[in-house]
């Protein structure tokens, strides 16, 4: 471990720096002026450059490139708050770092003198591995300050055996969210169940959660263990436990509180260790009110609420996110998006939010053929909503034209196709039969 020669390099400071040095997590220590006195070798591993472990610099210079304290330059400043409380303070900061931009869940310890005076800090920093800050091929991806809150309520629920409720509009990433909780979790390396509680009547949704014994019912040929029972060891995901018809919520209150339930047509009783999540867009609590959504249940599954973001609320993400979905869509040729298409993008509403988002992209996609999204290849919405920049459209590209092109790049069903494109497949059976005449 480097040590700075200062006042922290006193004997007793070094013996607590030696401790430091076997710890596996990056962590620094810092005297009262922002500057890095030592690091430990897990710190030099993944934040030094070149070997060189950065003390004698300043902390907010390494982690943020900042000339000025975090606060600022706008961030939250644990040590600010750590040097009037005299106790730890955990953030959610971005970091650079030499892979670029990460989340990094900072743990700051004050070091006190016997006077109570505040000597210099212990940073322990913990880099977040569910959620990326630059364009990612998968999972979640974000750095506005409201995905940022968010995220830091996962980190700190996930650990914990806690029920978590997610609240979001439709597309926010309520499923995603779900996933990064699992994997953050002791209970990463079992199952995750997902239960999409939609349309489900109380008989499907019971036999599905509960499971049956063969001849429970016509159609039961044989025995079918339960979602509640495979998530054990695991976290049990309720997806749009709004829909959940009154008469079963008893019964999912029962399975919530003792982890206990029977089969449909069995006399046995199962139990099932796992780790509630649960999500929806609907308002809980005014359905509540309303007489119809159980209290008890209510306040069995929010525990731990997390609200997500609606996408115009991250408009600051919007790049990020349309590079991350972009990767996704096209790995091989990632399209570039022109300026006025990117204007379009972000004067839109998104109302359908990511969902909508990734659509946009997808039917874009396919509308392009020199792989540059142009203001003409979006949906007419989103071209309305910007009629100076509709107007700078490129080609005088007829529909049936487009559509050709779409065919002839679209890999999959003509009702994916039809989906991605925004349109019925009636519709679109009749510009294909237009398009076949013309041809
Ligand atoms: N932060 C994010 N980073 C990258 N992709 C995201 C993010 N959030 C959502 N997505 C993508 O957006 C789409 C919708 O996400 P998801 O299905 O998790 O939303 P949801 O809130 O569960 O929707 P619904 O309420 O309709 O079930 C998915 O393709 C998902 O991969």
């Amino acid at each position: 471990m480097t040590i700075l020669a200062t006042d922290l390099a006193r004997p007793d400071m070094r013996a607590l720096v030696s401790y430091l040095e076997h710890d596996l997590q990056p962590t620094i220590v810092l005297d009262t002026d922002y500057n890095i006195v030592a690091a430990n070798t897990a710190y030099q591993r993944q934040f030094g450059v070149e070997g060189r472990p950065h003390v004698g610099a300043k902390c907010f210079r390494v982690s943020h490139q900042f000339a000025v304290p975090c606060d600022q330059a706008g961030e939250h400043c644990p040590m600010r708050k750590a040097h009037e409380s005299r106790l730890p303070e955990r953030v959610l900061h971005i970091h650079h770092t030499p892979r670029g931009p990460e989340h990094v869940d900072v743990e700051l310890r004050p070091l006190l003198d016997e006077q109570g005076e505040v000597v210099g800090y212990v940073e322990r920093l913990n880099t977040v591995t569910v959620a990326s800050a630059q364009p990612q091929h998968q999972g979640l991806v974000g750095r506005s300050a409201p995905f940022k809150e968010a995220l830091g309520a996962l980190q700190r629920a996930a650990p914990s055996p806690i029920p978590v409720l997610l609240q979001g509009e439709s597309g926010t990433g309520k499923e995603l969210f779900a996933r990064a909780l699992h994997e953050g979790s002791p209970r990463a390396g079992g199952p995750l169940v997902v239960v999409d509680c939609t349309g489900l009547t109380e008989t499907l949704l019971e036999s599905e959660l509960f499971g049956y014994e063969k001849g429970a019912f016509t159609g039961a040929l044989q025995r079918k263990i339960g979602l509640a029972e495979a998530a054990h060891g695991g976290t049990l995901f309720l997806d749009e436990i709004g829909e959940v018809p009154l008469a079963m919520q008893v019964k999912l209150l029962r399975l919530i509180e003792s982890g206990s339930f029977r089969p449909v047509g069995s006399l046995r009783t199962v139990h099932s260790d796992f780790r509630l999540v649960c999500a929806t867009h609907k308002p809980l609590k005014d359905m509540v009110a309303a007489g119809s959504f159980r209290q008890d249940l209510f306040y069995r599954i929010s525990a731990f609420p997390i609200r997500l973001p609606a996408l115009r609320e991250r408009s600051d993400d919007l790049p990020l996110l349309i590079d991350s979905l972009l990767q996704r869509l096209a790995p091989t040729a990632v399209p570039r998006i022109d300026p006025s298409a990117m204007k379009a993008l972000g004067l839109h509403d998104w109302p359908g939010n990511i969902r909508e988002l990734r659509n946009v992209l997808e039917r874009a996609r396919l509308f392009t053929d020199d792989g540059v999204i142009r203001v003409a290849d979006l949906p007419a919405e989103l071209r309305r909503e910007t009629p100076m920049v509709a107007a700078q459209g490129r080609r005088g590209r007829n529909e049936l034209e487009q559509l050709a092109h779409a065919l002839a790049v679209f890999d999959g069903p003509r009702s994916e196709l039809a989906k991605t494109l925004g349109m019925s497949e009636r519709t679109l059976y009749r510009r294909l039969q237009a398009l076949e005449g013309k041809g």
